[in-house]
């Protein structure tokens, strides 16, 4: 589905005018390309910032995003050209809306993440071919090329925080104007940074800095950053196969009669499509034959036990765990999610708040494909477990839980990891920003009424001593 929030500026009526301003603009303005290669799909963001703030100090906006037709690339092992081919649309797309001034030096960068982890540990040369592919492809394009290259799921939580937080003004506050910068963390300043869940199609990631966690216990957990001139130690896990689509497949098809699906759901599965990944290869039965039917049995708690069958919540060889035996210190501050959790969380809020016919209005106006509804029952349910159970939220820490999707910007690992690449949040706090005029004049105005009003003071208290001695200086 066309994502709600794509962005098409309104066009720009050419006058002599604004072909004059609009050059201005451009080459005031910088870009930068992200794909995201998710397991399900791709997708492709042109963010923009001020040039003259190239100083680390310019707010990084979204100014495009482009959903790539069809499925993930991972999903075009037998045909890696077609990797590549269905990106082309999306990259004409964004020679479209740059500058063609600003192409050579637009950054282009692929990060591909589950769906192609999972794709290298079944087929690694497979993996070759579709990167490949895609590279050739992304070369073809006039932008500044910066690789195509697997995150690792520490990396893709890690930047889906820093997106959080930056979103969030997190990593730095802007006080007086402009005049200073001082950094939030923890105890430094009694503020926190907000946590990070994100949950994929393969994958899901949990990311967020815990007072009681130094990166000791469970190291590999630990990603630090040097952000403004603060310090962070970050508590980071990505769960492989734990994405929406890989647990539907690790719960589903234990119960052909699938309690998560509502009654009168009917669908043919191909065991060949069910059990072609590397989440479900041991699961596999002998096949009896090619296809059986699922059916829904629309049965809440039953669904429940099915999901929490799908974790492991009792071996743990730490001081804690989350689930499945992974190190997770104590949940700290507010949580901000994306993508699936909004989907999920809008589409019950609209089954519990609205009738029957609103809700078939909501589903047309939204063109929630039928796909998609079929499964929001299982996606609820498998959150609430995952959240509840897995993460050990509770209702209270639930109900913190912040749904992140600004207008401005797609919540995403995309938006953190292009900042960090391009060096746009800096180690070291940026010296304050030179006085702007406005806040020059801003600065001279407060002067002026200060020593105005301490001039009255002086005049008030002279008019007060003199009345005092007037009587006496009479008599003298
Ligand atoms: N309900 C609903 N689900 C969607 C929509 N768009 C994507 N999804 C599903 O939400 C799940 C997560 O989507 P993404 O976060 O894009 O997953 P991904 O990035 O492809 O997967 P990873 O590689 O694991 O990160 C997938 O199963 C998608 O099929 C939507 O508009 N509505
Ligand atoms: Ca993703």
């Amino acid at each position: 589905p066309k994502h709600p929030y794509s962005h098409r500026l309104p066009p720009v009526i050419v006058t002599p005018e604004s072909l004059t301003s609009l050059s201005l603009v451009t080459c005031l303005t910088k870009y930068g390309i992200v794909l995201d290669a998710g397991s399900s799909h791709t997708s492709l963001y042109i963010y923009q910032w001020p040039a003259e703030k190239d100083n680390n100090t310019g707010r990084v906006e979204q100014k495009h995003h482009c959903q790539v037709a069809g499925k993930g690339i991972s999903s075009y092992t037998a045909t890696p050209y077609k990797a590549g081919e269905s990106l082309i649309s999306c990259l004409k797309e964004a020679k479209e809306n740059i500058p063609q001034k600003m192409h050579p030096e637009t950054p282009l960068y692929l990060g591909a993440t589950a769906g192609m982890r999972l794709l290298k540990l079944e087929n690694s040369s497979a993996s070759d071919e579709v990167f490949k592919a895609v590279e050739k492809t992304l070369r073809g394009f006039p932008f500044s090329y910066q690789g195509a290259r697997l995150l690792a799921g520490q990396e893709e939580g890690a930047f889906g925080w820093v997106t959080v937080n930056y979103l969030d003004d997190r990593l730095t506050q802007v006080s007086m104007g402009g005049f200073k910068y001082t950094s939030v963390h923890g105890n430094e300043s009694g503020l926190e940074t907000t946590g990070a869940l994100d949950l994929g199609g393969a994958s899901t990631q949990i990311s967020f800095v815990s007072d009681e966690y130094n990166g000791s216990e469970s190291p590999d957990n630990a990603v630090s950053f040097r952000l403004y001139g603060y310090d962070y130690t970050l508590y980071t896990h990505s769960f492989l196969c734990y994405g929406k689509d890989q647990a539907l497949r690790l719960s589903g098809p234990t119960a052909i009669m699938d309690p998560c699906f509502h009654k009168g759901y009917n669908e043919t599965k191909h065991y060949a499509a069910v059990y072609d990944s590397p989440c479900v290869s041991d699961q596999k039965p002998q096949i009896v034959s090619e296809t059986f039917i699922h059916l829904g049995g629309g049965n809440f708690t039953q669904c429940q036990e099915v999901i929490k069958s799908v974790f492991n919540f009792t071996s743990c060889r730490y001081s804690r765990c989350s689930f499945n035996g992974i190190f997770q210190p104590p949940l700290q501050g507010q949580f901000g999610t994306f993508v699936l959790f909004i989907y999920t969380q809008r589409f019950l809020i609209i089954s519990i708040h609205f009738s029957p016919s609103q809700r078939l209005q909501i589903k047309k106006e939204h063109d929630i494909p039928l796909k998609y509804l079929a499964e929001y029952c299982f996606s609820g349910t498998y959150i609430l477990t995952l959240m509840m159970e897995g993460y050990n939220f509770t209702s209270e820490t639930y109900s913190s839980i912040k749904y992140i999707q600004k207008v401005s910007c797609d919540a995403g690992w995309t938006l953190g990891y292009m900042l960090n690449l391009t060096n746009m949040i800096p180690a070291e706090a940026p010296d304050s920003p030179p006085l702007t005029y406005t806040s020059y004049v801003s600065v001279v105005t407060v002067m002026a009424i200060l020593l105005f009003v301490i001039f009255i003071l002086i005049l008030y208290s002279l008019c007060a001593l003199l009345i005092q001695i007037m009587p006496i200086l009479g008599n003298i």
